[in-house]
């Protein structure tokens, strides 16, 4: 075996948590899930936590409080840590709103030696608001719904996150291809 294969194995072997944060409609679910693709067809083993299907099983019966939503993204950043340090890339589109609750999972992953990459999704809320692919910013407009994120709650954008992706000012594909090259230059792809 060459070297470069055995430097794209190793790649291959080495898990890692990308955590995709980011509002509501920002694209986080639909970069994830193309990264997933591209990751799965070079050899990687992925699984995605989307926040919709962990709220489902992992987290039903949490709301939307500060609380809650602490209580859930610190247990899917557990679950994510348990699969990034047996070898597979854990993806991660999970609003995560709150900058403190972010570095305790990112702590946790340092503690235990496991990579942590956070990718600010970073689609102004504007942008966000027009997509509305839940209808949630209309029924927030509307005064249906509070504690919307990004309308009557807080998000709280990274200070220093690996990476930043404008994803209302580029293609889904040039979003994926940043978040692959800030893979490989971690040597994690
Ligand atoms: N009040 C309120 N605020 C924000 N989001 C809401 C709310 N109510 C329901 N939803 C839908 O739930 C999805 C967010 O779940 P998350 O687990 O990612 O949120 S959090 O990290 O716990 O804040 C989120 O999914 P995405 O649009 O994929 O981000 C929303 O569709
Ligand atoms: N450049 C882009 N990047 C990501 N999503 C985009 C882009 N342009 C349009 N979209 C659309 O925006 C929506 C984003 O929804 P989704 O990925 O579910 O967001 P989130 O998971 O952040 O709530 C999708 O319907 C997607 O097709």
């Amino acid at each position: 075996m060459s070297v470069q294969d055995r430097g794209a194995v190793d790649a291959g072997d080495r898990g890692a948590t990308v955590w995709l944060t980011g509002l509501p409609s920002a694209g986080k679910t639909t970069i994830a899930r193309a990264l997933a693709d591209r990751l799965r067809s070079e050899g990687h083993r992925v699984e995605v936590l989307d926040g919709d299907e962990m709220r489902q099983f992992l987290t039903a019966g949490l709301g939307f409080s500060r609380e809650d939503r602490d209580v859930n993204v610190r247990r899917i950043g557990y679950v994510a840590e348990l699969l990034a340090r047996n070898g597979v890339k854990a993806l991660v589109p999970v609003i995560a709103p709150y900058a403190d609750t972010r570095k305790a999972v990112r702590a946790r992953h340092e503690e235990a030696g496991v990579p942590f990459v956070e990718v600010h999704v970073a689609t102004p809320v504007e942008v966000c608001a027009e997509r509305d692919v839940k209808g949630l910013y209309a029924k927030a407009r509307a005064g249906e719904i509070t504690g919307m994120t990004g309308v009557d709650d807080p998000y709280e954008p990274p200070e220093a996150p690996e990476l930043r992706i404008p994803a209302h000012a580029q293609t889904v594909e040039e979003s994926v291809a940043a978040v692959h090259a800030a893979l490989v230059a971690r040597g994690l792809a």
